[in-house]
């Protein structure tokens, strides 16, 4: 059979919205042989690396995948905690804080679950055990406040994926971005105030963000733009001048030119033009995870500090915070508007008798 049928229905299911959650993903342990599989599957994706196939197998297959396992590994064992990778840690906590509010607002009528677009919990398992909960409406809202075609794209492929294999389609609603959202801004804001009171100011505010090739950015990828959106909202909301704060790109990755100035360089130049004390924060990710704890945490501190740094403080991601889960639970809301939860019991009672289930 062609595509997945709908069995486990019952007609005494009420039909259900589901509110899938997503981010990247993650390996399933910090070692070489974990970091295989997961490398290969994000490396694979052509809204990733987007460099003819054929040419990309052979890169991928015959140099990558034998070198970088073991160098990621060993990054990925220094952020490794008892509950495993923080990215997963952290999406599952944040996924739980929204379905307790949406069980609050709107009872057993709103499933909230999440899943990884690369690796474990994958994104078709997710949906199906949704749509056998009678979800017969989705909302997707992957966790990137940035839209980039590398990740928020990739994450509609991998639905419009799923979607290909199934016979009854629920409607869907998928959420593009969240960069300049006010109360997202408002978010950020309050955490380097919250630091601040803590720690005292820096003579910079470093806004790091993940990087992408500047190829996408001129083949018309909109990421550059709205993190420089997301920067400025920020900075002005907490009435920093230009010279007070900077946005960067980390996490560079392959020979190719990427989006500028690079992180990595940038601190190491600051305190040769005087900036000896800087604090760094990445509003592209809403989670913490290798590349802010790892890279930013540790490797690019000890850059700047080298380069004759005087102090450098990270400041976290929003993770599970209260104020970003009302801002996430805020955009789920308006994504339900006009959605009601009826059930059709009449096409039920008929599926599932002719499925043989239980009427
Ligand atoms: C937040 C937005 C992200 C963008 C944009 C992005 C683009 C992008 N990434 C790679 C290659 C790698 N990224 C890796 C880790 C990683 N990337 C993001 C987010 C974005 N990536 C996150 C949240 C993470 C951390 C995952 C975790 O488990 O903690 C890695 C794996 C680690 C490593 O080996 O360095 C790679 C590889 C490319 C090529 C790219 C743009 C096209
Ligand atoms: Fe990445
Ligand atoms: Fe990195």
């Amino acid at each position: 059979m062609k595509y997945k049928s709908n069995k486990g229905f019952t007609h005494s299911q009420a039909d259900k919205i589901g509110v899938l959650v997503t981010n990247l993903g993650t390996p399933q342990a910090p070692t070489k042989q974990a970091l295989r599989p997961y490398l290969k599957e994000f490396l694979s994706d052509p809204r990733v690396v987007e460099v003819p196939r054929i040419i990309w197998w052979f890169i991928l297959n015959m140099v990558i995948l034998n070198i970088r396992p073991k160098r990621s590994a060993e990054a990925y064992s220094t952020v490794w905690t008892d509950e495993g990778s923080p990215l997963l840690s952290i999406t599952k906590a944040q996924s739980e804080a929204i379905a307790q509010r949406c069980k609050e607002k709107y009872g057993d009528d709103v499933i909230v679950d999440f899943a990884m677009r690369y690796g474990q919990p994958a994104i078709s398992d997710t949906i199906d055990k949704m749509l056998e909960n009678g979800v017969r409406k989705l909302v997707v809202l992957p966790l990137y406040p940035q839209y980039s075609a590398s990740t928020t794209g990739s994450t509609f492929d991998a639905i419009a994926n799923d979607f290909t294999k199934r016979r009854w389609l629920p409607e869907l609603r998928f959420i593009n971005h969240y960069n300049d959202r006010s109360n997202f801004i408002e978010a950020l804001a309050n955490k380097v105030k919250a630091h601040w009171e803590k720690h005292g100011r820096a003579d910079k505010l470093i806004l790091s963000y993940h990087g992408i090739p500047k190829r996408y950015l001129m083949n018309g990828d909109p990421y550059h733009c709205e993190c420089h959106k997301t920067s400025r909202l920020l900075a002005e909301k907490l009435g920093l001048s230009h010279d007070e704060y900077m946005t960067t790109f980390q996490s560079r990755f392959g020979r190719e030119e990427w989006l500028k100035p690079y992180t990595d360089e940038t601190l190491k130049g600051l305190p040769g033009k005087g900036v000896k004390s800087i604090q760094v924060m990445c509003p592209g990710f809403s989670a913490d995870c290798l590349e802010t704890i790892e890279e930013i945490g540790e490797e690019n501190h000890e850059y700047f500090m080298e380069a004759g740094g005087e102090r450098y403080e990270y400041i976290d991601a929003l993770n599970s915070d209260e104020e970003h889960i009302d801002v996430l639970f805020d955009i789920v809301q308006e994504n339900l508007h006009g959605w009601t939860v009826e059930s059709d019991n009449s096409v039920r009672a008929g599926l599932a008798k002719a499925l043989g289930s239980e009427v």
